[in-house]
Protein backbone atom coordinates (compact mmCIF):
# COMPACT_ATOMS: atom_id res chain seq x y z
CA UNK A 1 0.00 0.00 0.00
CA UNK A 2 1.13 3.58 -0.76
CA UNK A 3 -0.56 5.78 1.15
CA UNK A 4 -0.85 9.30 2.26
CA UNK A 5 1.82 10.02 5.19
CA UNK A 6 0.09 12.12 8.19
CA UNK A 7 2.85 13.57 9.88
CA UNK A 8 2.81 15.49 13.72
CA UNK A 9 4.18 18.92 14.45
CA UNK A 10 7.04 17.45 16.03
CA UNK A 11 7.88 15.20 12.54
CA UNK A 12 7.15 17.99 10.97
CA UNK A 13 9.66 20.44 12.75
CA UNK A 14 11.84 17.41 11.84
CA UNK A 15 11.37 16.99 8.34
CA UNK A 16 12.28 20.92 7.62
CA UNK A 17 15.18 20.28 10.05
CA UNK A 18 16.26 17.09 7.76
CA UNK A 19 15.61 19.27 4.83
CA UNK A 20 18.25 21.84 5.82
CA UNK A 21 20.52 19.70 7.29
CA UNK A 22 21.00 16.53 5.20
CA UNK A 23 19.63 17.46 1.62
CA UNK A 24 21.12 21.84 2.42
CA UNK A 25 18.26 23.49 1.31
CA UNK A 26 18.43 26.81 3.63
CA UNK A 27 15.18 27.33 5.73
CA UNK A 28 14.41 30.43 4.19
CA UNK A 29 13.85 28.82 1.10
CA UNK A 30 11.06 26.55 2.54
CA UNK A 31 9.63 29.40 3.93
CA UNK A 32 9.91 31.28 0.49
CA UNK A 33 8.49 28.25 -1.42
CA UNK A 34 5.64 27.97 1.40
CA UNK A 35 4.58 31.72 0.91
CA UNK A 36 4.89 31.21 -2.66
CA UNK A 37 2.71 28.16 -2.54
CA UNK A 38 -0.05 29.65 -0.53
CA UNK A 39 0.14 32.74 -2.79
CA UNK A 40 -0.89 31.05 -5.76
CA UNK A 41 -3.72 29.26 -3.87
CA UNK A 42 -5.24 32.76 -2.84
CA UNK A 43 -4.10 34.45 -6.21
CA UNK A 44 -6.53 31.62 -7.86
CA UNK A 45 -9.52 32.40 -5.72
CA UNK A 46 -9.80 36.18 -4.97
CA UNK A 47 -8.96 39.16 -7.41
CA UNK A 48 -7.26 42.83 -6.78
CA UNK A 49 -10.20 44.22 -5.52
CA UNK A 50 -10.32 41.88 -2.32
CA UNK A 51 -8.15 43.69 0.23
CA UNK A 52 -6.17 41.27 2.86
CA UNK A 53 -4.74 41.43 6.45
CA UNK A 54 -2.14 39.15 7.74
CA UNK A 55 -1.92 38.70 11.67
CA UNK A 56 1.39 37.61 13.07
CA UNK A 57 2.86 36.39 15.94
CA UNK A 58 6.87 36.10 16.31
CA UNK A 59 7.43 32.51 14.42
CA UNK A 60 8.66 30.79 11.93
CA UNK A 61 4.35 30.89 10.78
CA UNK A 62 4.89 34.56 11.19
CA UNK A 63 7.26 34.35 9.00
CA UNK A 64 5.59 32.43 6.56
CA UNK A 65 2.68 35.31 7.01
CA UNK A 66 5.25 38.07 6.58
CA UNK A 67 6.57 36.70 3.23
CA UNK A 68 3.06 35.90 2.48
CA UNK A 69 1.97 39.80 2.74
CA UNK A 70 5.01 40.61 1.01
CA UNK A 71 4.71 38.84 -2.44
CA UNK A 72 0.84 39.47 -2.20
CA UNK A 73 1.69 43.36 -2.50
CA UNK A 74 4.05 42.56 -5.68
CA UNK A 75 1.46 40.90 -6.99
CA UNK A 76 0.20 43.92 -7.05
CA UNK A 77 -2.91 42.73 -4.12
CA UNK A 78 -3.31 45.03 -1.09
CA UNK A 79 -2.48 43.54 1.92
CA UNK A 80 -1.20 44.62 5.29
CA UNK A 81 0.57 43.08 7.92
CA UNK A 82 -0.36 43.43 11.75
CA UNK A 83 1.92 42.19 14.37
CA UNK A 84 -0.04 40.92 17.60
CA UNK A 85 2.95 41.43 19.87
CA UNK A 86 3.54 44.83 18.62
CA UNK A 87 5.88 45.98 16.25
CA UNK A 88 9.08 45.82 18.84
CA UNK A 89 8.73 42.19 20.50
CA UNK A 90 11.84 40.24 19.18
CA UNK A 91 10.64 37.20 17.28
CA UNK A 92 12.57 34.00 15.81
CA UNK A 93 15.10 34.51 13.52
CA UNK A 94 13.31 34.21 10.30
CA UNK A 95 10.90 36.38 11.42
CA UNK A 96 12.97 39.09 11.63
CA UNK A 97 14.32 38.64 8.51
CA UNK A 98 11.31 38.52 7.16
CA UNK A 99 10.09 41.72 8.88
CA UNK A 100 13.27 43.40 8.39
CA UNK A 101 12.58 42.42 3.92
CA UNK A 102 9.12 43.49 4.54
CA UNK A 103 9.96 46.75 6.15
CA UNK A 104 12.35 47.80 3.22
CA UNK A 105 9.74 47.20 0.93
CA UNK A 106 7.70 50.08 3.38
CA UNK A 107 4.62 47.78 2.66
CA UNK A 108 1.78 48.65 4.87
CA UNK A 109 1.65 47.60 8.85
CA UNK A 110 -1.04 48.42 10.93
CA UNK A 111 -1.14 48.72 14.45
CA UNK A 112 -5.46 48.93 15.19
CA UNK A 113 -7.16 45.23 15.05
CA UNK A 114 -9.88 47.00 13.68
CA UNK A 115 -8.66 47.77 10.30
CA UNK A 116 -7.35 44.01 10.23
CA UNK A 117 -11.36 43.42 10.72
CA UNK A 118 -12.55 45.41 7.60
CA UNK A 119 -10.11 43.70 5.41
CA UNK A 120 -12.03 41.30 2.82
CA UNK A 121 -9.35 38.19 3.65
CA UNK A 122 -7.50 37.80 6.70
CA UNK A 123 -4.64 35.36 6.83
CA UNK A 124 -3.58 33.47 10.22
CA UNK A 125 -0.14 33.42 10.69
CA UNK A 126 0.14 33.69 14.74
CA UNK A 127 0.93 30.45 16.09
CA UNK A 128 1.46 27.06 13.34
CA UNK A 129 3.21 23.94 14.64
CA UNK A 130 5.09 25.67 17.68
CA UNK A 131 1.75 26.44 19.65
CA UNK A 132 2.54 25.47 23.14
CA UNK A 133 0.35 26.56 25.34
CA UNK A 134 -3.60 27.82 25.34
CA UNK A 135 -3.78 31.35 23.71
CA UNK A 136 -4.62 34.06 26.11
CA UNK A 137 -5.55 37.65 27.02
CA UNK A 138 -4.49 39.80 23.77
CA UNK A 139 -3.85 37.40 21.67
CA UNK A 140 -6.75 35.53 22.50
CA UNK A 141 -8.75 39.30 21.91
CA UNK A 142 -7.28 39.51 18.47
CA UNK A 143 -8.68 36.04 17.34
CA UNK A 144 -11.98 36.45 18.49
CA UNK A 145 -12.11 39.64 16.81
CA UNK A 146 -10.96 38.64 13.14
CA UNK A 147 -13.51 35.07 14.18
CA UNK A 148 -17.16 37.73 14.75
CA UNK A 149 -15.80 39.30 10.77
CA UNK A 150 -17.22 38.45 7.23
CA UNK A 151 -13.76 38.28 6.13
CA UNK A 152 -12.98 34.70 4.40
CA UNK A 153 -10.34 33.61 6.94
CA UNK A 154 -7.43 31.34 5.71
CA UNK A 155 -4.90 29.52 8.18
CA UNK A 156 -1.68 29.12 6.89
CA UNK A 157 -0.39 25.86 8.22
CA UNK A 158 -2.50 25.49 11.04
CA UNK A 159 -5.06 27.73 12.30
CA UNK A 160 -3.73 28.84 15.65
CA UNK A 161 -5.25 27.30 18.68
CA UNK A 162 -5.42 24.36 17.33
CA UNK A 163 -3.13 21.83 18.48
CA UNK A 164 -1.16 20.13 15.61
CA UNK A 165 -0.50 16.87 17.07
CA UNK A 166 -3.59 15.47 18.86
CA UNK A 167 -6.49 18.01 17.48
CA UNK A 168 -7.06 20.11 20.95
CA UNK A 169 -7.96 23.22 21.10
CA UNK A 170 -6.01 25.69 23.01
CA UNK A 171 -7.84 28.58 23.99
CA UNK A 172 -8.99 30.83 21.79
CA UNK A 173 -9.10 28.92 18.53
CA UNK A 174 -8.89 31.01 14.89
CA UNK A 175 -12.19 29.55 12.62
CA UNK A 176 -10.74 29.03 9.61
CA UNK A 177 -12.54 28.88 5.72
CA UNK A 178 -9.17 27.54 4.16
CA UNK A 179 -6.21 25.87 5.70
CA UNK A 180 -3.10 26.14 3.36
CA UNK A 181 -0.81 23.30 5.34
CA UNK A 182 2.63 22.79 4.57
CA UNK A 183 4.13 19.38 2.20
CA UNK A 184 2.07 17.06 4.92
CA UNK A 185 -1.68 17.25 6.75
CA UNK A 186 -0.86 17.22 10.17
CA UNK A 187 -2.98 14.64 12.50
CA UNK A 188 -4.49 17.44 14.41
CA UNK A 189 -5.67 19.02 11.11
CA UNK A 190 -8.00 15.81 10.82
CA UNK A 191 -8.86 14.93 14.83
CA UNK A 192 -11.64 16.49 16.43
CA UNK A 193 -12.24 19.18 17.49
CA UNK A 194 -9.47 20.44 15.69
CA UNK A 195 -10.85 19.64 12.19
CA UNK A 196 -13.81 21.70 13.11
CA UNK A 197 -11.41 25.04 12.69
CA UNK A 198 -9.88 24.11 9.77
CA UNK A 199 -12.77 24.41 6.77
CA UNK A 200 -11.23 23.21 3.94
CA UNK A 201 -7.32 21.63 4.15
CA UNK A 202 -5.41 22.23 1.42
CA UNK A 203 -1.69 20.63 1.09
CA UNK A 204 0.89 23.12 -0.32
CA UNK A 205 3.87 21.58 -1.49
CA UNK A 206 7.19 23.62 -0.05
CA UNK A 207 10.09 21.68 -1.73
CA UNK A 208 9.77 18.88 1.17
CA UNK A 209 8.92 15.54 0.50
CA UNK A 210 9.53 11.79 1.46
CA UNK A 211 13.33 11.95 1.03
CA UNK A 212 13.66 13.91 4.55
CA UNK A 213 12.09 10.87 6.55
CA UNK A 214 15.69 9.15 5.98
CA UNK A 215 13.78 5.93 6.28
CA UNK A 216 12.34 6.69 9.34
CA UNK A 217 8.50 6.48 8.08
CA UNK A 218 6.23 8.34 10.09
CA UNK A 219 3.53 5.90 11.81
CA UNK A 220 0.05 7.48 10.57
CA UNK A 221 -1.50 7.16 7.22
CA UNK A 222 -4.64 7.82 5.34
CA UNK A 223 -6.14 6.07 2.89
CA UNK A 224 -8.09 8.00 -0.04
CA UNK A 225 -9.81 6.93 -3.59
CA UNK A 226 -6.50 6.26 -5.18
CA UNK A 227 -6.20 3.39 -2.94
CA UNK A 228 -9.01 1.89 -4.43
CA UNK A 229 -6.71 1.44 -7.78
CA UNK A 230 -4.31 -0.54 -6.08
CA UNK A 231 -6.57 -3.40 -5.31
CA UNK A 232 -7.13 -6.55 -7.88
CA UNK A 233 -9.62 -7.83 -10.00
CA UNK A 234 -11.63 -10.73 -8.54
CA UNK A 235 -9.56 -13.49 -11.19
CA UNK A 236 -12.63 -14.76 -13.62
CA UNK A 237 -11.78 -18.75 -12.67
CA UNK A 238 -13.34 -18.84 -9.78
CA UNK A 239 -16.47 -20.51 -7.83
CA UNK A 240 -17.75 -19.67 -3.89
CA UNK A 241 -15.12 -21.15 -2.15
CA UNK A 242 -11.87 -18.80 -4.16
CA UNK A 243 -13.76 -16.30 -1.96
CA UNK A 244 -13.91 -17.65 1.67
CA UNK A 245 -16.06 -18.98 4.26
CA UNK A 246 -17.36 -16.42 7.04
CA UNK A 247 -18.92 -17.74 10.39
CA UNK A 248 -20.99 -14.70 11.87
CA UNK A 249 -21.92 -15.21 15.43
CA UNK A 250 -23.86 -12.64 16.01
CA UNK A 251 -28.14 -11.53 16.85
CA UNK A 252 -30.19 -12.51 20.16
CA UNK A 253 -33.49 -12.79 20.44
CA UNK A 254 -34.44 -9.06 20.32
CA UNK A 255 -31.38 -7.99 17.80
CA UNK A 256 -31.84 -10.22 14.83
CA UNK A 257 -31.17 -7.24 13.12
CA UNK A 258 -27.46 -6.96 13.48
CA UNK A 259 -26.67 -10.16 12.57
CA UNK A 260 -28.34 -9.62 9.02
CA UNK A 261 -26.56 -6.34 8.70
CA UNK A 262 -23.54 -8.00 9.36
CA UNK A 263 -23.64 -11.21 7.15
CA UNK A 264 -25.04 -9.35 4.66
CA UNK A 265 -22.16 -6.58 4.64
CA UNK A 266 -20.06 -9.58 4.12
CA UNK A 267 -21.83 -10.90 1.33
CA UNK A 268 -21.36 -7.37 -0.06
CA UNK A 269 -17.93 -7.15 0.35
CA UNK A 270 -17.33 -10.47 -1.79
CA UNK A 271 -17.42 -13.47 0.55
CA UNK A 272 -17.95 -16.28 -0.63
CA UNK A 273 -19.92 -18.23 1.53
CA UNK A 274 -21.50 -17.20 4.94
CA UNK A 275 -22.74 -19.07 7.79
CA UNK A 276 -24.91 -17.23 10.52
CA UNK A 277 -24.51 -18.80 14.22
CA UNK A 278 -27.79 -17.36 15.96
CA UNK A 279 -30.47 -18.43 18.41
CA UNK A 280 -33.30 -20.37 16.74
CA UNK A 281 -35.68 -18.15 17.45
CA UNK A 282 -34.28 -15.83 14.43
CA UNK A 283 -34.31 -18.32 11.90
CA UNK A 284 -37.35 -16.37 9.29
CA UNK A 285 -36.02 -13.50 10.28
CA UNK A 286 -32.62 -13.96 9.05
CA UNK A 287 -33.73 -16.29 6.11
CA UNK A 288 -36.48 -14.12 4.58
CA UNK A 289 -33.78 -10.94 5.21
CA UNK A 290 -31.11 -12.67 3.79
CA UNK A 291 -31.77 -15.74 1.78
CA UNK A 292 -28.07 -16.54 0.85
CA UNK A 293 -26.44 -16.88 3.89
CA UNK A 294 -26.55 -20.48 5.67
CA UNK A 295 -27.82 -20.98 9.26
CA UNK A 296 -26.85 -22.87 11.98
CA UNK A 297 -29.09 -22.11 15.16
CA UNK A 298 -28.74 -22.53 18.79
CA UNK A 299 -25.27 -23.93 19.18
CA UNK A 300 -25.13 -24.97 22.95
CA UNK A 301 -21.85 -26.41 23.66
CA UNK A 302 -18.23 -25.28 22.87
CA UNK A 303 -17.86 -28.52 21.12
CA UNK A 304 -20.26 -28.14 18.52
CA UNK A 305 -19.06 -24.42 18.07
CA UNK A 306 -16.04 -26.12 17.40
CA UNK A 307 -16.99 -28.54 14.57
CA UNK A 308 -18.39 -24.72 12.97
CA UNK A 309 -15.49 -23.16 13.29
CA UNK A 310 -13.34 -25.82 11.07
CA UNK A 311 -15.66 -25.14 8.73
CA UNK A 312 -14.35 -21.14 7.98
CA UNK A 313 -11.60 -19.17 7.59
CA UNK A 314 -12.26 -16.46 9.75
CA UNK A 315 -15.28 -15.57 12.24
CA UNK A 316 -16.84 -11.99 13.11
CA UNK A 317 -18.37 -12.79 16.83
CA UNK A 318 -20.41 -9.84 18.65
CA UNK A 319 -22.90 -7.85 16.72
CA UNK A 320 -26.19 -7.90 18.94
CA UNK A 321 -24.74 -11.04 20.28
CA UNK A 322 -25.84 -10.07 24.14
CA UNK A 323 -24.10 -10.88 26.89
CA UNK A 324 -25.97 -14.19 27.76
CA UNK A 325 -24.35 -17.37 29.45
CA UNK A 326 -24.99 -18.57 26.04
CA UNK A 327 -23.24 -15.69 24.41
CA UNK A 328 -20.47 -16.06 26.91
CA UNK A 329 -19.70 -19.55 26.22
CA UNK A 330 -19.64 -18.65 22.01
CA UNK A 331 -16.75 -15.97 22.84
CA UNK A 332 -14.64 -18.02 24.95
CA UNK A 333 -14.27 -21.17 22.74
CA UNK A 334 -14.25 -18.71 20.05
CA UNK A 335 -10.90 -16.90 21.38
CA UNK A 336 -9.53 -19.95 22.90
CA UNK A 337 -9.75 -22.66 20.60
CA UNK A 338 -9.99 -21.18 17.15
CA UNK A 339 -7.42 -21.26 14.57
CA UNK A 340 -8.77 -18.66 11.71
CA UNK A 341 -8.64 -15.25 11.97
CA UNK A 342 -11.02 -12.88 13.95
CA UNK A 343 -13.38 -9.71 14.27
CA UNK A 344 -14.27 -9.24 17.35
CA UNK A 345 -17.25 -6.21 17.94
CA UNK A 346 -19.58 -5.07 19.46
CA UNK A 347 -21.29 -7.67 23.21
CA UNK A 348 -18.02 -10.15 22.15
CA UNK A 349 -15.80 -7.18 23.30
CA UNK A 350 -18.33 -6.37 26.39
CA UNK A 351 -18.11 -9.88 27.20
CA UNK A 352 -14.03 -9.73 26.78
CA UNK A 353 -13.96 -6.42 28.92
CA UNK A 354 -15.46 -8.20 32.19
CA UNK A 355 -12.16 -10.70 31.80
CA UNK A 356 -9.30 -8.97 29.37
CA UNK A 357 -7.39 -11.97 30.26
CA UNK A 358 -9.33 -13.67 27.21
CA UNK A 359 -7.91 -11.64 24.47
CA UNK A 360 -4.71 -12.94 25.93
CA UNK A 361 -5.93 -16.24 24.58
CA UNK A 362 -6.12 -16.19 20.82
CA UNK A 363 -3.64 -17.90 18.46
CA UNK A 364 -5.06 -16.03 15.43
CA UNK A 365 -4.47 -12.86 13.80
CA UNK A 366 -7.59 -10.48 15.76
CA UNK A 367 -9.42 -7.53 14.72
CA UNK A 368 -11.18 -5.16 17.29
CA UNK A 369 -13.58 -3.18 16.49
CA UNK A 370 -14.78 -0.90 19.63
CA UNK A 371 -16.51 2.23 19.51
CA UNK A 372 -15.63 4.82 22.16
CA UNK A 373 -17.84 3.26 25.24
CA UNK A 374 -16.56 -0.05 23.85
CA UNK A 375 -12.54 1.35 24.57
CA UNK A 376 -13.89 2.67 27.66
CA UNK A 377 -14.77 -1.20 28.96
CA UNK A 378 -11.93 -2.56 27.89
CA UNK A 379 -8.99 0.19 28.31
CA UNK A 380 -10.69 0.88 32.29
CA UNK A 381 -10.55 4.73 30.74
CA UNK A 382 -12.92 7.55 30.42
CA UNK A 383 -14.07 8.46 27.01
CA UNK A 384 -12.84 12.27 27.75
CA UNK A 385 -9.15 10.08 28.55
CA UNK A 386 -9.53 8.33 25.37
CA UNK A 387 -10.48 11.51 23.09
CA UNK A 388 -7.43 13.03 24.75
CA UNK A 389 -5.00 10.60 22.65
CA UNK A 390 -7.03 8.48 20.33
CA UNK A 391 -4.46 7.33 18.03
CA UNK A 392 -1.87 7.15 21.13
CA UNK A 393 -4.89 4.47 22.53
CA UNK A 394 -5.48 2.60 19.64
CA UNK A 395 -2.33 2.25 19.46
CA UNK A 396 -1.72 0.77 22.94
CA UNK A 397 -4.14 -1.13 22.91
CA UNK A 398 -2.98 -2.87 19.58
CA UNK A 399 0.23 -3.81 21.46
CA UNK A 400 -0.84 -4.84 24.30
CA UNK A 401 -2.90 -7.18 23.05
CA UNK A 402 -1.25 -7.99 19.77
CA UNK A 403 -4.52 -7.28 17.62
CA UNK A 404 -5.28 -5.06 14.95
CA UNK A 405 -7.44 -2.43 16.87
CA UNK A 406 -10.07 -0.58 15.02
CA UNK A 407 -11.37 2.32 16.90
CA UNK A 408 -14.26 3.81 15.71
CA UNK A 409 -15.12 7.52 16.03
CA UNK A 410 -15.85 10.46 13.88
CA UNK A 411 -12.55 9.74 11.86
CA UNK A 412 -12.24 5.98 13.17
CA UNK A 413 -8.03 4.88 14.01
CA UNK A 414 -6.89 1.63 12.91
CA UNK A 415 -3.61 0.69 14.62
CA UNK A 416 -1.84 -2.44 14.18
CA UNK A 417 0.09 -4.75 16.57
CA UNK A 418 3.33 -3.41 14.80
CA UNK A 419 2.94 -0.04 15.44
CA UNK A 420 1.39 1.23 11.98
CA UNK A 421 -1.43 3.23 11.92
CA UNK A 422 -4.32 4.46 9.85
CA UNK A 423 -6.57 7.43 10.49
CA UNK A 424 -9.88 7.14 8.14
CA UNK A 425 -11.31 10.23 6.50
CA UNK A 426 -14.07 8.66 4.60
CA UNK A 427 -17.77 9.36 6.08
CA UNK A 428 -20.06 11.41 7.01
CA UNK A 429 -22.39 12.40 10.20
CA UNK A 430 -25.21 9.86 8.60
CA UNK A 431 -23.48 6.74 9.75
CA UNK A 432 -23.87 7.79 13.29
CA UNK A 433 -26.48 5.11 13.22
CA UNK A 434 -28.07 1.95 15.04
CA UNK A 435 -26.47 -1.06 12.80
CA UNK A 436 -23.84 1.15 11.47
CA UNK A 437 -20.87 -0.85 13.35
CA UNK A 438 -22.44 -4.18 12.63
CA UNK A 439 -22.11 -3.48 8.92
CA UNK A 440 -18.32 -2.27 9.26
CA UNK A 441 -17.75 -5.76 11.09
CA UNK A 442 -18.98 -7.35 8.43
CA UNK A 443 -17.20 -5.38 5.64
CA UNK A 444 -14.43 -6.22 7.49
CA UNK A 445 -14.73 -10.07 8.01
CA UNK A 446 -15.50 -10.10 4.53
CA UNK A 447 -12.44 -8.96 3.36
CA UNK A 448 -10.56 -10.94 6.01
CA UNK A 449 -11.77 -14.18 4.41
CA UNK A 450 -10.70 -13.10 1.33
CA UNK A 451 -6.96 -11.69 1.66
CA UNK A 452 -6.55 -13.16 4.96
CA UNK A 453 -4.57 -9.89 5.69
CA UNK A 454 -5.35 -7.95 8.94
CA UNK A 455 -4.37 -4.66 8.86
CA UNK A 456 -5.22 -4.43 5.10
CA UNK A 457 -8.63 -6.00 6.01
CA UNK A 458 -9.22 -3.26 8.65
CA UNK A 459 -7.91 -0.31 6.87
CA UNK A 460 -9.38 -0.80 3.99
CA UNK A 461 -12.77 -1.59 6.02
CA UNK A 462 -13.23 1.19 7.59
CA UNK A 463 -12.53 2.84 4.32
CA UNK A 464 -14.73 1.48 2.40
CA UNK A 465 -17.10 1.69 4.76
CA UNK A 466 -17.01 5.54 4.95
CA UNK A 467 -16.62 5.85 1.50
CA UNK A 468 -20.60 3.87 1.27
CA UNK A 469 -21.82 5.64 3.68
CA UNK A 470 -20.81 9.09 1.09
CA UNK A 471 -21.84 7.47 -1.85
CA UNK A 472 -24.93 7.24 -0.46
CA UNK A 473 -25.54 10.55 1.38
CA UNK A 474 -26.71 12.56 -1.79
CA UNK A 475 -30.20 10.30 -1.99
CA UNK A 476 -30.86 9.78 2.02
CA UNK A 477 -28.62 12.83 3.40
CA UNK A 478 -27.45 12.64 7.00
CA UNK A 479 -30.77 12.91 8.98
CA UNK A 480 -32.44 9.77 6.45
CA UNK A 481 -29.11 7.65 6.56
CA UNK A 482 -29.80 4.00 8.20
CA UNK A 483 -27.17 1.51 8.19
CA UNK A 484 -28.79 -0.45 5.41
CA UNK A 485 -28.24 2.49 3.46
CA UNK A 486 -24.95 1.51 4.22
CA UNK A 487 -25.04 -1.30 2.53
CA UNK A 488 -26.42 -0.47 -0.70
CA UNK A 489 -23.48 2.02 -0.95
CA UNK A 490 -21.19 -0.67 -0.75
CA UNK A 491 -22.12 -1.68 -4.28
CA UNK A 492 -20.94 1.89 -6.06
CA UNK A 493 -17.62 0.94 -3.93
CA UNK A 494 -16.83 -1.65 -5.72
CA UNK A 495 -18.03 -0.99 -9.05
CA UNK A 496 -15.83 2.33 -8.90
CA UNK A 497 -13.10 -0.73 -7.69
CA UNK A 498 -13.85 -2.72 -10.90
CA UNK A 499 -13.49 0.44 -13.01
CA UNK A 500 -10.33 1.13 -11.53
CA UNK A 501 -11.05 3.92 -9.12
CA UNK A 502 -12.52 5.87 -12.07
N1 LIG B 1 11.31 25.38 10.21
C1 LIG B 1 11.17 25.52 8.89
O1 LIG B 1 12.08 25.26 8.14
C2 LIG B 1 9.86 25.94 8.34
C3 LIG B 1 8.77 26.26 9.15
N2 LIG B 1 7.64 26.73 8.64
C4 LIG B 1 6.62 27.37 9.48
O2 LIG B 1 7.04 27.43 10.81
C5 LIG B 1 5.99 27.10 11.70
C6 LIG B 1 6.54 26.66 12.98
O3 LIG B 1 7.29 27.72 13.46
P1 LIG B 1 7.77 27.83 14.96
O4 LIG B 1 8.35 26.52 15.36
O5 LIG B 1 8.64 29.01 15.05
O6 LIG B 1 6.43 28.03 15.80
P2 LIG B 1 5.23 29.07 15.67
O7 LIG B 1 4.00 28.28 15.52
O8 LIG B 1 5.50 30.10 14.68
O9 LIG B 1 5.16 29.73 17.13
C7 LIG B 1 6.28 29.82 17.96
C8 LIG B 1 6.20 31.09 18.74
O10 LIG B 1 4.99 31.18 19.41
C9 LIG B 1 5.17 31.37 20.81
N3 LIG B 1 4.06 30.71 21.48
C10 LIG B 1 3.68 29.42 21.40
N4 LIG B 1 2.51 29.24 22.03
C11 LIG B 1 2.12 30.44 22.50
C12 LIG B 1 0.99 30.92 23.23
N5 LIG B 1 -0.01 30.10 23.57
N6 LIG B 1 0.93 32.21 23.54
C13 LIG B 1 1.91 33.06 23.19
N7 LIG B 1 3.02 32.69 22.52
C14 LIG B 1 3.11 31.38 22.16
C15 LIG B 1 6.51 30.85 21.11
O11 LIG B 1 6.95 31.56 22.19
P3 LIG B 1 7.64 30.88 23.46
O12 LIG B 1 6.96 29.58 23.74
O13 LIG B 1 9.05 30.70 23.06
O14 LIG B 1 7.41 31.88 24.53
C16 LIG B 1 7.26 31.18 19.81
O15 LIG B 1 7.69 32.51 19.85
C17 LIG B 1 5.21 26.09 10.91
O16 LIG B 1 3.89 25.98 11.37
C18 LIG B 1 5.29 26.66 9.52
O17 LIG B 1 4.26 27.63 9.36
C19 LIG B 1 7.52 26.90 7.20
O18 LIG B 1 7.96 28.20 6.92
C20 LIG B 1 8.38 25.95 6.43
C21 LIG B 1 9.77 26.01 6.85
K1 LIG C 1 -1.56 29.78 11.68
Amino acid sequence: MILEYIVTGNEMKLLDDTTSQVFLVPSVVLMEQAAAGVVRELVACFDKSKEFAVICGRGNNAGDGIAIARLLNQAGYRCMVYYAFGTDEAGSELFELQKNIYARYGFKVVSDIECVCKSDVIIDALFGTGLKRAIEGSLADVISSVNKTDAYRVAVDVPSGVDSDKGHVMGCTFKADFTYTFSYKKTGLLLWPGCDYCGLVKVVPIGIDDHSFCGNLPSVRALDESDLKKLDNRPAHSNKGTFGKLLVIAGSRDMAGAAVLSAKAAYKSGAGLVKIITPECNRSIIQCALPEALLCTDIASAKALETELEWADAVVIGPGLSKSDNAKMLVETVLKTAEIPLVIDADALNIISDNMTLLNEHKMPVIVTPHLGEMSRLMKKSIADIQEDIIGVAGEFACLYNVTCVLKDFRTIIAAADGEKFINLSGNCGMATAGSGDVLSGIVGGLLVQWRDTKKAAAYGAFIHGLAGDMVFDNTGSYGMIASDIIDGLDKVWIKVEKNGN
